[in-house]
């Protein structure tokens, strides 16, 4: 369990983490969301006891993170920055850490077993490519068997197998009945690995909530209407909270109406239908949507307002 309670922190006059208050509870996987910048790793380094906040508490398993006696057998985990001595074998490194933390050496094998670093375990860490570096990062974050795993991006860099071997294994640790923490600036990932989202913007909190909860409220659909007479069906489509969009190739899009009620329109009319479609928005554009207003960094566009 992780208890985020006004959680904040600020460099200089950067306001990295403003005011944070979530729970990230056992046995389901929660995805931790932001836009670049929002201020995911400082979050999780405050977790992790490598920052301090500048007010507001984070505890893990009941108490802050350098209370535990034993963290790594507490919290396990990955971040962004790697910090594997390049000329140590990903087996030496694993075994080091193992023995300042009290774990036997027969776990360092186990975890290499399931990450699927055996073949390579004994060569030089600094020769790994991205995808090997993250399966090394998450043995790392496995090797005292925590109540808590906590991955910062564990996705980057990874081909389709080993993202799909991450989400199965990030479930099975969650189906375990261990707290998962996991942060990703992609929506579309998180839809398919975790159950839970903690959204956040420019270090506040923007979203609490299920997966499914995350869609259904902020979801908007749309529809498409291809007609012979897209001037003439326009103005019977109008009303409150109904807005009518001109498209290309006599297309109009359609909010606030389904498609019977289009469809009986049109006929009431006489106008041809050529297509009528309801689009339901993705996950994607629902979460860049409640982001919007909380992008650090946007690509200057021509006619953006900055
Ligand atoms: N050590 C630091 N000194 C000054 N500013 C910092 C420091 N660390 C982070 N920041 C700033 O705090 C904000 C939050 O950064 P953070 O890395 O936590 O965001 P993030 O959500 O993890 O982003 P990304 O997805 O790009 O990794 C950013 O504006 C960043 O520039």
């Amino acid at each position: 369990m992780i208890e985020a309670r006004k959680l904040t922190k600020r460099y200089g006059d950067k306001l990295a983490v403003d005011g944070l208050t979530f729970t990230v509870s056992p046995g389901m996987v929660t995805g931790f969301l932001g836009p670049n910048g929002a201020g995911k790793s400082t979050t999780m380094r405050m977790i992790l006891g490598l920052d301090a906040p500048t007010s507001g508490s984070v505890l893990v398993n009941g108490k802050p993170y350098r209370a535990h006696t034993a963290p790594l057998r507490e919290v396990g985990a990955l971040l962004e920055a790697r910090s594997i001595h390049p000329g140590r074998s990903a087996y030496n490194h694993l075994l080091a850490l193992a023995r300042t933390s009290g774990i036997h050496r027969s776990r360092v094998d186990e975890v290499i077993e399931a990450v699927g670093l055996a073949g390579v375990a004994r060569r030089r860490a600094g020769k790994f490519s991205l995808g090997m570096g993250q399966r090394l990062g998450i043995a790392t974050a496995m090797l005292g068997d925590p109540h808590t795993v906590i991955l910062d991006e564990p996705l980057n860099g990874l081909d389709t197998d080993g993202i799909r071997w991450v989400r199965a294994l990030l479930q099975s640790l969650a189906a375990e009945g261990r707290t998962v923490f996991v942060s990703s600036h992609l929506m579309s990932e998180m839809a398919l690995t975790a159950q839970h989202l903690i959204v956040i913007g420019k270090g506040r909190l923007i979203a609490d909530t299920g997966v499914a909860e995350f869609v259904r409220a902020g979801s908007r659909s749309v529809v498409r209407v291809r007609t012979t007479h897209p001037d003439a069906l326009a103005p019977r489509l109008s009303g409150p909270g109904i807005e009518v969009s001109f498209d290309r190739d006599n297309t109009l899009t359609v909010s606030g109406l389904t498609t019977d009620q289009i469809g009986m329109a049109a006929g009431a009319a006489g106008i041809t239908l050529l297509e009528l479609t309801a689009e339901q928005a993705s996950l994607e554009e629902v979460f860049i949507d409640l982001t919007r207003d909380a992008v650090e960094h946007r690509a200057n566009t021509v006619g953006a307002t900055p």
